[in-house]
């Protein structure tokens, strides 16, 4: 499968955004945490001696045991806080983190990186609406990008890096595709949809109202049915269909989460 175009220029985005930093901020799906993990943006900030800690985004859409039970996975190797940004969750736990940080007689830059869709603009906001003084932007920083003052020594970098590594079947599968750019959404939508009906089957009936089928592409059709997506024929508009499944996935309104 071809690579997205954008994918060379996102990467170097990621990368000056790394090596612009004292700190990294990975952010990560709650709901599907290892897979939205980078090993290269890990590997990298390792070797460039960068601080990392993961930000677990979106915990308001997972079960809290959940929630901590990958937090404990992930901890043997990397800190994590949990984090919402839609219910104000973790909020404390960073403000305490940034503390910390000030106490360090430095300038301390902060970066968010991670995969499209997890939410990094949502939490760059969620730090920014706290008590922030200036966003100005600094000598040394590439026009277009802004420093959020958090503490007195410790800054923001108001642009996300983007991690888009992968060819488009995988970022899709994460939630971070536009279906409508995906050259196979029907593939794509009944691999996603095997792997809810593997991980947690019940999602299907809460969100569609229809029992999923062992075959993903007869509970695809169920779907369509039960949405009424037709074409002239009468026949379920199945892409319209894995379409809008894809469309459920990226905005968290299917719950099905998975480690
Ligand atoms: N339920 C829930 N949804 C969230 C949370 N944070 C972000 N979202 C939603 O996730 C989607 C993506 O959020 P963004 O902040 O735009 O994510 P991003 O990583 O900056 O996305 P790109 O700009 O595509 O790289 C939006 O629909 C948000 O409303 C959260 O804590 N909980």
């Amino acid at each position: 499968m071809e690579k997205p175009r954008e994918w060379l220029r996102e990467k170097s985005i990621a990368k000056k955004i790394l090596s612009k930093s004292d700190v990294i901020f990975e952010v990560i799906d709650a709901r599907i945490p290892f897979e939205t993990r980078n090993s290269v943006v890990e590997k990298l900030a390792k070797e460039r001696n960068k601080r990392l800690f993961i930000i677990m985004n979106k915990v308001d859409l997972v079960p809290e045991s959940f929630a901590k039970k990958v937090k404990k996975e992930i901890e043997k190797e990397v800190p994590v806080i949990l984090f919402s940004a839609h219910k104000s969750t973790g909020k404390r736990e960073i403000e305490n983190l940034i503390r910390k940080l000030s106490k360090e007689n430095r300038l301390i830059k902060i970066g968010v990186l991670g995969y499209p869709n997890v939410g990094k603009s949502s939490v760059i906001n969620k730090l920014k609406g706290k008590k922030v003084a200036t966003t100005s932007p600094k000598p040394g920083m590439t026009r277009g990008e802004q420093l959020v003052k958090l503490a007195p020594n410790v800054f923001l970098i108001d642009t996300p890096g983007i991690i888009t590594l992968e060819f488009q079947e995988d970022l899709a599968l994460k939630g971070s595709w536009i279906p409508e750019k995906l050259e196979q959404p029907v593939e794509i939508a009944q691999k996603l949809i095997k792997k809810i009906q593997e991980k947690r089957p019940e999602a299907i009936k809460e969100s569609y109202g229809v029992e999923p089928s062992q075959d993903p592409y007869e509970t695809l059709k169920r779907i369509g049915e039960r949405l009424n997506y037709r074409v002239s024929g009468g026949e379920v508009d199945i892409d319209r269909t894995a379409k809008k499944v894809l469309w459920d996935w990226i905005k968290g309104n299917i719950k099905a989460y998975w480690i």
